[in-house]
């Protein structure tokens, strides 16, 4: 455009050239002269032009402005558009998703039972029975990493859109759960494939996103921070746990958790690399040497002024969980017996979620376990949920393998696949391939749109010299942190639950809320008891899983197993303003399970509905002390079982436990005699009557002597207690004599169970007891009648005439025999058990699983 010059500005030139041609004038008057043009240019003249140039220069910007906010607009619309469909999609799917990935075998093993196809995996039982088991998506042996991620994916972009999200690998220990996740430097695993994919979106969206990063490891229980360096030694004791807490919107976090700001992979990457540091060298000082924790990497996103998204604050969970192999299996003891137990028990918690939140229950057990209460918000309403379960095609891991799969199947959706007909699924998959196409086709014009506001921008900064400053509210300071540390809550200095020892049921603070509600009752102080406020005077969990034998299950390589989980948690709480009072409250849990890998029969099906029902979750107050103590025939063979399983001697001595109060006894008397048709057989126990008499389990402890494996009953056990007589006399001659920390089988009362077993086992019939001159019998043997108890047992004195099982100890003579008689009982009494199909003993195998279809 042709500006018309002003005249001071036609001047200059002359004016300039006359300064420099006369500078012998240059006097004074000619400096304030140019001087004055000068002024007057800028002022006027220039600025007249400026301003010219300024309105058409105004207009383009201002009409590239419009067009950004045009397009901005246009592009938020797709991307709300975008995601409900991607919200449809995954609805079709299922919030929760359950896939399974096949290990592929190595060339050692050709005979594999299991096989496998997009959507199911068949696993060869014997040469004419399969059991197929289906999945959203199976990744066969020769599944790529590319494979694998391009079903995570949808999940990644719904964490840009908002959406909470959980992803888990699952599995047997060697199955691959590390190489799905992580993967490896040539093909890399859905953790750094999510990562990039999130910053990828991020780049192309149109909003600024502020990403941050968190690795936490759930070590036997306990929370710990794997981006903080912690020096402890193989001896130290586990430090404490992180804090997990609720805020009032129902958002979870962890207390003094490391939290830092990311803007790129290469940040994260070095970060994980850290974290990866930390827990190994954990593992080298707790002397492990596979994965013995669930590692948890946090990616939190922040993204305000975008409406389309769910909600400003979201984030994702990339879950490596611990190996899920039954401790029966890796025969592991001490800290590693421990560690197994936790995992397992933990992941038992996580599938009593799932399972919870896919039948839609009311209430969701999330407390059960510190996993499950991390996850508490990633979980549920509209999260995004994918386990990946991981199984190895071997032979010798079919049971875990089986496991798995059970454990998977309980998290599946039920109403996925199952229910629906074949036309039904095939219109859902078409739908999903429609809203695919559309979400796709939604991307391509989203990334043509995401390119002219690109192209756009840069007009704008060359016209105005500013970028275009998309509408978002400006970041609090609290986003802009380099490093975010949740604010530590301030802690009594009391003993809390957590400090207690290591449990993975550790109470959180709303349980302690709980505790110190209504249901408690008073228990006396011993002298010089100190009081303290809400302190956990015990916190005790465990799990046990028995075989399940005898009890007409067609047992395919002895997968059924019932476990039995409790964990019991005593605390002594004061009242704030009396100091002087304590209460206590025994919360127990008792949760029990049963897996059964093939048919089962009518009456433990329904035996396993009550056990559900009543099983699950039994809240169990001891009124007072005595009657906790005085404990019931079944009560002394539990806590026997939970000796065993943890291998510590809990020594129940007859002398030291106060007999069954009487008129408990008596009860209990009763209603064994209430039915005269029920036997204690291996084929009348119905599932309801084990389900209630495991409910009426109480703890019995009287004396924990140290660590101590019985190894002569494992020994026992591991030829199914059912060998020959020689081969029993032949291990019992291994063991020696025992000491006063040995293990004392359980006293059992004298009833119905006790006759039972006589007759069964011994052969002796009872029938005319009544008939027996006692005290005849008595004087004959030159006992003395004073010391013995008035009731049928004192025929235990009477050699030969008594069943060997009631011969009391005392009487038998010196101590060799007595040692063998002792050995011969507790053999007795494992065979007694699982003569009764009440029970097969798995010695401290707590395996999660009771993961009934
Ligand atoms: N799909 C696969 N393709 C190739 N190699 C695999 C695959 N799955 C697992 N592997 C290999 O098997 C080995 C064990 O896998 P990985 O360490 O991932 O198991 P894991 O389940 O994480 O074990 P742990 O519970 O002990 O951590 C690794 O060497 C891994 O590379």
């Amino acid at each position: 455009m042709e500006r018309k010059r002003s005249k001071p500005v036609q001047d200059l030139p002359e004016t300039i050239h006359s300064l420099v041609g006369l500078k012998s004038h240059m006097t004074s008057a000619w400096v304030k002269s140019v001087c004055n043009i000068v002024k007057n240019v800028s002022s006027s003249e220039i600025s007249s032009t400026s301003e010219e140039d300024d309105d058409s220069a105004l207009i383009e910007v201002q009409s590239t402005r419009d067009q950004l906010s045009a397009l901005t607009a246009h592009v938020n619309d797709q991307n709300k558009r975008r995601r409900q469909i991607l919200n449809e999609f995954l609805d079709l799917k299922g919030n929760i998703r359950v896939f399974c990935r096949v290990k592929p075998l190595d060339s050692k093993n050709l005979r594999a039972p299991v096989a496998s196809d997009t959507r199911n995996v068949i696993i060869k039982l014997t040469e004419t029975k399969r059991k197929t088991y289906s999945f959203d998506t199976v990744f066969q042996p020769d599944s790529s990493q590319d494979d694998v991620f391009l079903e995570i994916e949808p999940v990644i972009k719904s964490v840009i859109d908002g959406y909470n999200a959980c992803i888990f690998a699952y599995g047997q220990t060697g199955t691959g759960k590390t190489f799905t996740m992580e993967g490896l430097p040539e093909s890399p695993g859905i953790v750094p494939r999510a990562i990039k994919g999130l910053f990828r979106q991020i780049e192309e969206s149109n909003h600024m996103f502020v990403i941050k990063f968190s690795m936490l490891e759930i070590y036997m229980g306990n929370l710990r921070d794997l981006l903080v360096s912690q020096g402890t030694k193989p001896i130290d004791p586990i430090p404490p746990s992180l804090l997990i807490h609720t805020d009032a919107k129902g958002e979870v976090d962890i207390d003094n958790l490391v939290t830092l700001k990311v803007n790129d992979f290469n940040e994260v990457f070095k970060l994980y690399k850290l974290g990866c540091r930390n827990r190994a060298t954990a593992f080298t000082n707790s002397n492990s040497a596979s994965s013995r924790s669930h590692c948890m990497i946090r990616v939190s996103i922040t993204c305000r002024g975008a409406p389309e998204r769910r909600r400003e604050k979201n984030k994702i969970w990339l879950v490596d969980l611990g190996g899920s192999e039954r401790v029966l299996k890796t025969r592991a003891t001490g800290r590693r017996f421990d560690e197994g137990k936790a995992i397992n028990l933990s992941l038992s918690a996580l599938g009593d979620v799932i399972s919870s939140l896919q039948r839609k229950n009311a209430h969701i057990p999330y407390r059960n376990s510190k996993l499950t209460q991390v996850l508490k918000d990633s979980l549920g309403q509209d999260s995004k949920t994918l386990m990946l379960v991981h199984i190895s095609p071997k032979e010798d891991d079919l049971c875990e393998t089986i496991c798995s799969l059970n454990f998977a199947t309980r998290a599946k959706n039920i109403h996925l696949g199952q229910d629906e007909s074949k036309e039904e699924q095939e219109e859902k998959e078409a739908v999903m391939m429609n809203l695919q196409k559309m979400m796709e086709k939604i991307e391509q014009e989203r990334e043509i749109a995401l390119k002219e506001i690109r192209y756009l921008n840069e007009t704008l900064e060359k016209l105005s010299g500013k970028p275009h400053v998309i509408e978002e509210e400006e970041e609090e300071d609290e986003v802009r942190e380099e490093i975010q540390v949740t604010p530590k809550i301030a802690r009594s200095k009391s003993r809390r639950a957590s400090d207690v020892f290591p449990s993975f049921m550790r109470p959180t603070a709303s349980s302690n809320r709980r505790l110190s509600g209504t249901n408690f009752s008073v228990i006396s102080n011993g002298p010089g008891f100190k009081s303290r406020r809400n302190s956990m005077i015990s916190v005790r969990a465990e799990s046990v899983c028995l075989p399940v034998k005898n009890i007409g299950f067609d047992s395919v390589c002895d997968s059924s197993e019932r476990s039995v989980s409790k964990s019991t948690c005593v605390m002594r709480l004061n009242t704030a303003d009396d100091a002087a009072t304590d209460y206590s409250q025994d919360i127990s849990e008792c949760d029990i399970k049963l897996v059964v890998s093939e048919h089962k029969p009518k009456s433990l099906e329904r035996g396993l509905g009550s056990a559900k029902k009543s099983g699950s979750k039994i809240g169990i107050v001891e009124k007072n002390a005595k009657q906790k103590v005085g404990g019931t025939e079944f009560t002394r063979i539990n806590s026997w079982l939970h000796s065993q399983s943890e291998n510590r001697s809990h020594v129940l001595d007859k002398k030291r436990l106060p007999s069954t109060p009487e008129p408990r006894r008596l009860s209990r008397e009763r209603s064994l005699k209430k039915s005269s048709t029920k036997r204690f057989t291996a084929e009348k126990v119905t599932g309801n009557e084990v389900f209630e008499q495991l409910e009426d389990i109480q703890e019995v402890k009287t004396e924990e002597t140290g660590i101590k494996p019985t190894r002569m009953l494992k020994d026992l056990f591991e030829l199914q207690c059912l060998c020959s007589s020689e081969a029993e006399d032949q291990i019992l001659s291994k063991y020696p004599s025992p000491d006063e920390e040995t293990l004392y089988p359980p006293s059992l009362g004298y009833d119905e169970l006790s006759q039972h077993i006589d007759n069964v086992w011994f052969g002796v019939d009872h029938s005319s007891e009544g008939e027996i001159d006692l005290k005849q019998l008595l004087t004959e043997m030159g006992v003395d009648q004073s010391l013995t108890p008035k009731s049928q047992r004192v025929l235990a004195f009477a050699d030969g005439v008594a069943p060997p099982l009631l011969r009391v100890q005392e009487t038998m003579g010196e101590k060799g025999k007595v040692h063998t008689f002792m050995q011969k009982l507790q053999a007795i009494c494992f065979r007694i058990l699982l003569g009764l199909g009440f029970i097969g003993v798995g010695f401290g195998n707590d395996f999660f699983n009771g993961l009934t279809k």
